[in-house]
């Protein structure tokens, strides 16, 4: 099994402690590939329609700004482990949206009822032109819902996936506009600790959006929750030390290898071997990467926490002044003011879904009423 086939979604919520002395295989939540093969279209279609007229009917008022009643459903963008995302159009100004959808069940049998609050915090607080905006949240009995700018450009995932890997300035435009992100997140003392491919959208001119702030945290010291995403996990998370910031780090050189290789570095088919080789291996450099990069990427990618660039004393200026950005022109690259390597094919306008899989859908129940017996737990939304 190739390394996309495999890595496709694959979020951990929570490793063993002393994972590498139980031998155990920690448990992750495994998505099915996208479906973007021919499903039937008529039945997608009777399903979208059975569930926007239910929405009509059902939405009801909670803490939010929003309700159920104010959007119509359209197709699903995307799914995750808790729940799916969902194009929806709202009935006031006729805009574009994504709903995110948690089902509180599961929010609550996976034990991220933590990590769903502070998602929804850590949402309503950012506001930076790499980071998606949240314009609001809501509850019924079963699910809770978030409402953020519908981002027409896709993932960047797939555009990697398509391309195989990106020529170094593509691949150097996209880390300068997630160094950007990731330099406002800790500045305001959030760890993001999900960085990879999969959560970096793009909007319709080119520029980076991150997105599923599922594990973003406030986190003034230090931390120990174990999550993220195999791969891209940090040597001192796997191994359960304290961290901070410097996580995001080690993820963003990961990043940025596998942009440019189309693999990334510690990739094994097994799990634990990801573990073992994030803990131990030795980092290799395919032959084509610039010195430059194979230089910058030492010093992301080092298990020494006190050489780990964006870890320093001078955060993450050490990052953008290093050799391999220094064509960058980061003032204006904040301003989005630099040609984008990359312009998404949305030629549809605003609600195009066409860089988007497909996802069968499901029938939903959306509004329910009556028992909810976890609505204390979600009281923000
Ligand atoms: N604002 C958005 N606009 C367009 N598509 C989006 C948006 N937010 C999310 N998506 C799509 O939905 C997918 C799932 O979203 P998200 O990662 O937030 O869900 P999740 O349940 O937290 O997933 P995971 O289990 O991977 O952590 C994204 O990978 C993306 O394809």
């Amino acid at each position: 099994m190739s390394q996309s086939e495999q890595r496709m979604r694959e979020t951990l919520q929570e490793l063993p402690s002393g994972l590498l002395g139980s031998g155990s295989v920690p448990e992750t939540q495994q998505q099915s590939l996208p479906e973007t093969q021919q499903q039937s279209s008529l039945g997608q279609q009777a399903v979208e329609a059975k569930n926007a007229q239910k929405t009509e009917l059902q939405g009801r008022q909670t803490s939010g700004k929003y309700t159920l009643n104010d959007f119509h459903i359209l197709r699903t963008l995307g799914t995750g482990s808790f729940g799916r995302v969902h194009l929806v159009r709202s009935n006031h100004n006729g805009r574009f949206y994504a709903m995110k959808v948690l089902k509180k069940r599961t929010i609550v049998k996976l034990k991220q009822v933590e990590h769903t609050n502070d998602e929804r915090r850590m949402l309503s607080i950012v506001s930076h032109p790499f980071i998606i905006r949240m314009w609001g949240t809501f509850q019924d009995a079963e699910q809770v819902f978030m409402i953020m700018d519908y981002i027409e450009g896709g993932e960047l995932f797939s555009l990697l996936r398509k391309s195989q890997r990106f020529p170094n300035p593509v691949a150097k435009f996209y880390a300068a506009e997630v160094c950007l992100a990731l330099e406002y997140l800790h500045a305001h003392e959030i760890i993001y600790r999900d960085l990879k491919p999969e959560n970096v959208l793009l909007d319709k001119n080119g520029h980076v959006k991150i997105t599923d702030f599922g594990f973003a945290k406030y986190v003034p010291d230090v931390t120990f929750t174990l999550c993220g995403t195999p791969d891209y996990i940090a040597p001192e998370v796997v191994s359960t030390k304290p961290y901070n910031k410097s996580v995001d780090w080690w993820s963003f050189g990961i990043l940025i290898f596998e942009m440019l290789a189309g693999y990334t570095p510690f990739y094994d088919s097994n799990t634990m071997k990801t573990y073992e080789n994030i803990l131990n291996a030795q980092l290799q450099f395919p032959p084509f990467f610039h010195a430059d990069v194979q230089d910058l990427l030492s010093q992301l990618i080092t298990r020494d926490l006190s050489k780990r660039l964006g870890n320093l004393q001078n955060g993450s200026e050490d990052v953008k002044n290093h050799p391999w950005f220094s064509e960058v022109v980061w003032e204006k690259l904040l301003c989005r003011n630099i040609e984008t390597p990359y312009e998404p094919p949305v030629h549809a306008g605003q609600g195009d879904t066409s860089q988007y899989d497909r996802y069968p859908e499901e029938e939903n129940s959306y509004g329910a009423e009556g028992d909810d017996p976890h609505h204390d737990l979600f009281a923000e939304f």
